[in-house]
């Protein structure tokens, strides 16, 4: 058996065709095109890369971008009046701040600064609550992209036994709550977790966000489980530099059902996932019924 692999750039441009049908209907009622703003502190080479894709895919759905790039010295309080003044911009249906930050900025507040309504990113405290209540909100993006090629991949998740490697704010945590409101029962494993071999062998689907190069090997994955790998990392072999997942990708294409590829699996989706984000909060800033997104076979 050889894995189905979940081709993110060919599902992230379904999305992005989505979206961009979306904002034809919001335009057509009347309503301007939902605007994002991004906002990059420095110069993180990897960051600008992000952000300049980004940037082309906004434009590239029919949105406008509001692209706010600052020196690498800003200051807290100068960063913290940008997001008050996109706070209040009528024209801005969205707010970004790419991480990481400086060293010398501290996100927290930053983030904390955004007003839940536009907060695409889906990282305030309200939006995180939102989610943990099971209430609509904005959900992180990476997140919401795993569960959309879970739902493309598999439909119905209820009952299926879902493992998470990993829980960071940013995925794993999240990942866990939409699981469980789609009904999956779900474990949340970490660095303390005892035999997380064995946890992993009994899964179903195992959603990998440790960030360590190859750290799930063949031997862990269960035969037809559905493995959505969430690690980008760079590694040099012979003196070449490659980007690899968190799942040795040779290993578990013979034994899962489904895989996601690094690169070219999650990491498109987030970018696509961000776009709907503001495409939804432009719907709710107008009192519009948002759109649903799904990348099942029509
Ligand atoms: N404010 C945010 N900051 C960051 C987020 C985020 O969701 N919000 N996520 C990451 C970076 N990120 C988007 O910002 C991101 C990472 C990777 C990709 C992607 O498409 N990766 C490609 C490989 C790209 C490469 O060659 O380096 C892939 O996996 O195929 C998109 C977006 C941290 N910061």
């Amino acid at each position: 058996m050889t894995a189905r692999i979940l081709d993110g750039k060919a599902f992230a441009a379904k999305l992005r065709a989505q979206v961009a049908d979306a904002v034809v209907g919001l335009t057509k009622r009347g309503r301007p095109a939902p605007g994002l703003a991004v906002v990059l502190v420095g110069d993180d080479a990897a960051s600008q890369v992000y952000v300049r894709n980004k940037v082309k895919a906004t434009e590239g759905a029919g949105m406008r971008s509001i692209e706010h790039r600052l020196p690498a010295d800003t200051t807290q309080d100068a960063l913290l009046q940008l997001v008050a003044s996109l706070n209040d911009d009528p024209t801005v249906d969205g707010i970004l701040v790419q991480l990481p930050l400086p060293r010398h900025l501290d996100s927290a507040p930053v983030i904390a600064a955004i007003s839940p309504a536009k907060d695409v990113d889906g990282l305030t405290i309200e939006n995180v609550g939102r989610l943990a209540a099971g209430l609509p909100g904005l959900v992180p993006c990476t997140p919401l992209g795993c569960m959309l090629l879970l739902d493309a991949a598999l439909g119905d998740l209820a009952g299926k036994r879902a493992l998470v490697i990993g829980r960071s704010a940013l995925v794993g945590r999240p990942i866990a709550q939409l699981l469980t409101q789609a009904n999956a029962t779900v474990t949340v494993a970490h660095s303390k977790t005892r035999d997380l071999a064995g946890e992993a062998r009994r899964a179903e689907i195992l959603v990998a966000a440790i960030g360590q190069a190859d750290f799930v090997r063949g031997d862990w994955i269960a035969p037809g489980a559905t493995v959505i790998d969430v690690g980008i990392n760079r590694i040099v072999e012979n003196g070449t530099a490659r980007l690899v997942g968190d799942v040795a990708y040779d290993e578990a294409l013979p034994v899962a059902g489904a895989i996601t590829p690094v690169p070219g699996g999650v990491g498109p989706m987030t970018i696509a996932c961000l776009l709907a984000n503001t495409v939804v909060a432009a719907h709710r800033r107008h009192g519009d019924v948002a759109p649903r997104w799904s990348l099942k076979e029509d």
